[in-house]
């Protein structure tokens, strides 16, 4: 089965280009002001705005007010929202687009009430939690909290990378993947190797 790939916290036009050149189908832009990669709206509406046909843009959000969703959301022309807070379904639900939520796993996490709550959502995106960190944190879960039979397409994210992305997909089996640290120079800043390597070890697994 095809992997899809979003590569997140993507900040320069060329780092999107060179993404999607190596295969990547969507890309990720932070609207959180307090990360390293926060990307400002005119910035973001710049690198959308190069994407070639068929690539989706995703806006990261966490805990926003609904303004600021409408603003970014129309002035990037995004295609997804990325719920990585505490949002309701109630306030996910109310854009004029897509979402997918993330959940924060550590043990204990009831996954499929998580799955169910947010049923409206069109994937949960599982990452890692980390204390008074909302994400991009290149710190990974244990992949064996992931119930088998998620009733959501699966996005699995957190401190993935090219020497361990074959064995998440061969043991989560996820509908796509996410990454960001695991694929930077420095934050913000995407490194084309590190991406390639990443690609190379999704489509190696996508066989398995
Ligand atoms: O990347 C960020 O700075 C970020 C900030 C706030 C919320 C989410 C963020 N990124 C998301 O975090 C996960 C995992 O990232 P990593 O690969 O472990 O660095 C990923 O889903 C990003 O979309």
């Amino acid at each position: 089965m095809v992997i899809r790939v979003k590569i997140c916290g993507i900040t320069r036009v060329e780092d999107a280009l060179t993404a999607v050149s190596l295969g990547a189908n969507a890309i990720g832009l932070v609207f959180w002001r307090q990360s390293a990669r926060y990307v400002a709206p005119a910035k973001a509406r710049e690198i959308v705005a190069a994407l070639p046909p068929f690539i989706s843009a995703v806006g990261v959000y966490v805990n926003p007010d609904t303004e600021w969703v409408k603003e970014t959301s129309s002035t990037a022309s995004l295609n997804l929202l990325q719920f990585h807070g505490d949002e309701s379904p109630d306030f996910c639900q109310k854009f004029s687009l897509p979402y997918i939520k993330a959940v924060r796993v550590r043990a204990g996490v009831d996954l499929l009430q998580y799955a169910t709550r947010y049923a409206g959502a069109r994937g949960l995106l599982l990452d890692t939690y980390v204390k008074g960190e909302p994400g991009g944190t290149g710190h990974v879960f244990d992949w064996h909290l992931i119930p088998p039979d998620l009733p959501l397409p699966l996005i699995l994210s957190g401190g993935l990378h090219a020497a361990n992305i074959s064995e998440a997909i061969r043991q989560a089996r996820p509908w796509a993947v996410d990454v960001s640290s695991g694929v930077e120079a420095a934050q913000g800043i995407k490194d084309a190797e590190k991406i390639a390597a990443f690609m190379q070890g999704v489509r190696n697994s996508e066989s398995l």
